[in-house]
């Protein structure tokens, strides 16, 4: 599967720790350095905003997809004018689902409620069988261990059927996280995911 594009999500807040923005940007610049397109919820601040200035600062192509009522929650309009492309859905619902489509892989780096809803819901319609689309969790610092514990223990309790379809990347250093998924779009067709790139749940 050509992987042309990679959805991140990620908290609109930057979080205590800088080391999360810096892998937001540093993310950016990576997809950007590897011609691929960022797809994301088209926010400008927090780490959301790092992710799309590190593209752009490094000549990549955005596509932000926001739905109407986030808009004018935004710093400016004149921000949301600097992504090359800009997708102003009806709702929520329009806009995961747009996400989704746009993209070939999903990077989840450090978040709050809404970011968690996102991957969640990802990992949920790869359970169900309904991509084979790479899933990363960004564990910069390791911000989502506890999130891993808790679907280790969903897997040991017997609560994660179909387990190989859910079968999300983990990797800690930001640098390695567009390789694993370039590799993992040229390795996966039909059935595969067995084979653990970098570590997986
Ligand atoms: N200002 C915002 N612009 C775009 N999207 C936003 C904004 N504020 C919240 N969101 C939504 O929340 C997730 C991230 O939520 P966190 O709770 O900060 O993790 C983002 O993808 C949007 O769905």
């Amino acid at each position: 599967m050509p992987i042309r594009s990679i959805c991140v999500y990620c908290g609109s807040q930057p979080g205590r720790d800088p080391a999360y923005i810096e892998a937001g940007r540093a993310l950016g610049k990576s997809i950007a350095a590897h011609g691929l397109r960022l797809v994301y919820g088209g926010g400008t601040k927090g780490i959301m905003g790092a992710v799309a200035a590190g593209v752009l600062s490094n000549g990549g192509q955005v596509t932000g997809i926001i739905p109407e009522f986030l808009v004018d929650m935004e710093a400016t309009r004149h921000s949301l004018g600097q992504l090359d492309e800009l997708i102003v859905t009806e709702d929520m619902h329009a806009r995961k689902h747009k996400m989704f489509e746009r993209a070939d892989a999903f990077v989840t780096l450090p978040g709050g409620i809404g970011t968690l809803e996102e991957i969640v819901e990802i990992m949920t319609w790869a359970q169900l069988g309904r991509h084979e689309k790479p899933m990363v969790f960004a564990n910069i610092g390791g911000f989502w261990d506890p999130m891993l514990d808790l679907i280790t223990h969903m897997r040991e309790q017997g609560f994660i059927h179909r387990a190989h379809l859910v079968q999300p990347l983990v990797i800690a250093n930001v640098e390695e996280i567009v390789p694993a998924i370039l590799e993992q779009g040229e390795e996966r067709p039909p059935s595969s995911g067995e084979d653990a790139v970098i570590s997986r749940l």
